[in-house]
């Protein structure tokens, strides 16, 4: 085998509940992540015999100019991250070539760089044969990011300690979403610095029980009426430009608004595919919102959908 491709989903936060900064600077968090139909795609190549043990070369395009803006190509990318620990973990010592083809924006509260990451574990460990065992490759996701170990999952799950202990949740049905993009992203660090500052007192973060009984009912009425962003007021303060889109998203008929994440991405609930579709339109019209996208969830997690 010479080549592997794995696809991998954006993921939207249905509950982010974040607690007091911990003495490492993280936060503890509920963190219920949710997999949504926006897919990145990662291509593994075998790279030269004689390269450095596990150095990447990495080349990327977009579904638009906007998709690979501002992602570095050199070691600092997260995917190049995941194949240098990998190919520690595993002995391998040849280098690899990957290609990102990005759809998931970027900086946008959507866990693209991530999802990157998480598919560049599962992508070189079939190009290598490794064989590591996905309990093994959840931790060493960890270690790249909070956001790493989820894309491997894929579904609906609920996050603790800094969001990377993760188990599934109990969901039935499919819910329609719409995503309103925002030029240029935030950085994850400053958000949660300007939630630290608006919120000194924060509270130990709990599960919400009404938004896991929507989830489990498939009921959208009921999870849009559910859905917390406990970062969206310090994403409105840093964007102010976002309390708008989500007025609009409402205004139009959302069943839920929230930003994704920690943003500029805005999240809108639909009751149909075709009220999602009806909703785009709609906040398209609105000043705020550059582009929007149309997904479902739950989706799986990164999966190998090429091999040559
Ligand atoms: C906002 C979320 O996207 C929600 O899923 C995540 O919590 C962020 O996950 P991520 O981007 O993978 O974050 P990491 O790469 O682990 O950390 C980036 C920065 O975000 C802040 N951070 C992240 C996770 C967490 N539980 N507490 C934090 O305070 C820290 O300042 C950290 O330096
Ligand atoms: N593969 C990658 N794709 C996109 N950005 C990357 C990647 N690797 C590293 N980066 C860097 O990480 C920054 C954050 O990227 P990312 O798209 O993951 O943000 P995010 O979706 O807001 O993350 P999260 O939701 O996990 O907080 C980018 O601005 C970029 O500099």
């Amino acid at each position: 085998m010479n080549t592997v491709t794995v696809r991998v989903p954006a993921k939207v936060n249905l509950q982010l509940a974040v607690g007091p900064a911990r003495d490492d600077g993280y936060h503890d968090l509920v963190n219920v992540f949710h997999a949504v139909s926006l897919f990145d795609e990662v291509t593994v190549t075998h790279g030269a015999p004689d390269a450095k043990p596990g150095s990447a070369v990495l080349t990327a395009t977009g579904d638009r100019p906007s998709r690979t803006a501002g992602v570095p190509l050199d070691h600092g990318n997260l995917a190049a991250r995941a194949v240098a620990l990998l190919a520690r973990e595993t002995g391998v010592r040849t280098g690899v070539r990957v290609h990102l083809h990005k759809a998931i924006p970027v900086a946008g509260g959507m866990a693209g760089g991530s999802a990157d990451a998480a598919a560049a574990l599962v992508a070189c460990d079939a190009l290598w044969g490794t064989g590591v065992p996905t309990a093994r490759l959840v931790e060493l996701a960890a270690e790249l990011g909070s956001d790493v170990p989820f894309p491997l999952l894929g579904g609906t799950a609920v996050g603790t300690g800094r969001g990377e202990r993760l188990t599934p949740a109990a969901g039935n049905g499919t819910f329609h979403w719409v995503f309103a993009l925002a030029e240029g992203g935030l950085s994850t660090a400053a958000v949660f610095a300007e939630y630290d500052r608006l919120r000194p007192d924060a509270p130990e973060p709990e599960p919400d029980r009404e938004l896991a009984a929507a989830l489990a009912d498939g009921d959208a009425h009921r999870l849009g009426a559910a859905l917390a962003n406990d970062l969206q007021r310090a994403s409105f303060s840093l964007r102010p430009g976002l309390a708008a889109t989500i007025a609009a998203g409402r205004e139009a008929g959302a069943l839920g608004a929230i930003v994704s994440g920690s943003g500029p991405t805005c999240a809108f609930l639909a009751e149909s595919a075709p009220r999602a579709r009806e909703l785009a339109a709609a906040l398209l019209e609105s000043e705020e919102c550059a582009e929007t996208v149309v997904a479902h969830g739950p989706v799986q997690g990164a999966v190998v959908v090429g091999r040559s």
